[in-house]
């Protein structure tokens, strides 16, 4: 079943109609469904059932604390990039045993944070941090699992801004330097080598640079294994994308059964991390048009979310779908630009859209679960949006919208 429908007319998240979530809670509003975050978690569990994984939901994609209590309850794990993620976790009931940390620049506080914790693993992306967590985990009398995160140097063929697998890229190191880099880490008394890790990058369309990368990182383990290092498991990190428009990513069960047929019968555990692929398609933004203004070279529709909320089509030129929530809108019939509250002219959350629509059109975004209100901001000084959670014929509240108050209270003027 589709979690987000149009039923009679009125835009649906599962039971409800969502002119009535908008009603309650004002907008802008976040709007997640319960059963469709459920459903794509399932398929990656599905696909895994007879093979020995875990499914690390990338908390980034949206850390909303009831996301990660749904994703929890199925037993998912997590993939983390700071002890605020992590304590999100701790905080939804998530195991820290199932956590995999990943960053650059993980501080020792946060190492020794997620070492107190117990989590499953370490990503380390430098000789410099492999170094740091060694001295970390050897003061506090403890082994430190970890991953080496190794840049197969593959073209993910998405956008580079979200491109992480190619050598230019920050993250990561070389195949070379990672063997050097494993050697280092065996030598080390407070590690212990648990993985290889490996993320090229997000919203991937095609199976080809995965499996490439893959193929990359099965060479690197047998050069390991020759010189008696074992790897334990491979994390093959997230990165599946999904349609936001006329894209064809692969299913969840397709790209997961790739995996697994190039992997033949080497029953190597397996770790995900996806985000988008869980999310993106599980929310929605609800955003109202404050008024229409029509020049003679362009139709804006002025809407009250702004790229503070959602900041995908100003930073990566993205493309979501924006709809009326009511099918047979009155209004005017005309291509639109839909732009929201925000002094900047990168504020747009849509370009030249067919749409009819008036002052008050309630309109929804599609596919905004993933790195929505996640990378949302108070720019301009708006507080940020409300977050509702669909389940059935319920609606929850999981974040209230923020107040001018919340907006000022972490600050103050001089003294005197
Ligand atoms: C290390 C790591 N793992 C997992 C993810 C999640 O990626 P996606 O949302 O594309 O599945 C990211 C973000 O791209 C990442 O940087
Ligand atoms: N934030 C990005 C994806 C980057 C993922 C982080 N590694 C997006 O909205 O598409």
């Amino acid at each position: 079943m589709d979690s987000f429908s149009y039923r009679d007319n009125a835009l649906h998240a599962e039971n409800i109609a969502v002119d009535a979530i908008a009603e309650k809670f004002g907008t802008p509003c976040y709007v997640y469904s319960r059963e469709a975050l459920e459903q794509s978690f399932r398929a990656y569990q599905d696909a895994l059932a007879d093979w020995p994984h875990l499914v690390c939901y990338a908390v980034k994609a949206n850390s909303n604390l009831a996301v990660l209590d749904v994703l929890a309850r199925l037993g998912a794990g997590f993939d983390i990039v700071s002890v605020g993620e992590l304590e999100r976790v701790v905080a939804a009931g998530g195991d820290p045993a199932k956590i995999v940390f990943s960053g650059v620049a993980k501080t020792p506080a946060e190492m020794a944070r997620a070492l107190e914790l117990g989590i499953h693993c370490f990503n380390v992306e430098s000789a410099a941090e492999l170094d740091v967590l060694n001295r970390v985990a050897g003061n506090m009398n403890l082994l430190a699992p970890v991953s080496i995160r190794v840049n197969p140097d593959v073209d993910a063929r998405t956008h580079p801004y979200i491109s992480t697998g190619l050598r230019e890229n920050k993250f990561g190191l070389g195949v070379d330097e990672a063997i050097a880099l494993y050697r280092r880490a065996a030598q080390l008394p407070h590690l212990e080598i648990r993985g290889l890790d490996c993320h090229i990058g997000s919203q991937l369309t095609e199976l080809s640079p995965f499996i490439d990368a893959l193929r990359h990182l099965l060479v690197l383990i047998d050069r390991l294994e020759a010189e008696g290092i074992i790897i334990r498991h491979l994390d093959l990190g997230g990165g599946l994308g999904v349609r936001y428009r006329d894209e064809q990513p692969p299913a969840i069960a397709d790209y997961i059964g790739a995996i697994r047929a190039e992997l033949g019968t080497r029953q190597l555990p397996l770790v995900f991390e996806p985000g988008r692929s869980i999310a993106a398609n599980a929310g929605l933004l609800l955003t109202r048009v404050e008024y229409v203004k029509q020049t003679p070279e362009h139709n804006f529709a002025l809407v009250d979310a702004g790229m503070n909320d959602m900041i995908r089509p100003a930073l990566y030129q993205a493309w979501l779908d924006i709809q009326p929530t009511r099918r047979q809108e009155e209004g005017i019939n005309a291509h639109w630009d839909i732009v929201g509250p925000v002094c900047e002219t990168g504020d747009f959350l849509g370009k030249n859209r067919p749409l009819t629509l008036a002052d008050g059109t309630l309109l929804a975004m599609f596919g905004a679960g993933a790195y929505g209100f996640s990378m949302s901001s108070n720019y301009n000084s708006r507080p940020r949006a409300a977050e509702i959670m669909v389940d059935g014929d319920q609606m929850h509240l999981v974040r209230r919208r923020e107040s001018i108050s919340d907006l000022l209270h972490l600050e103050q003027t001089l003294p005197g």
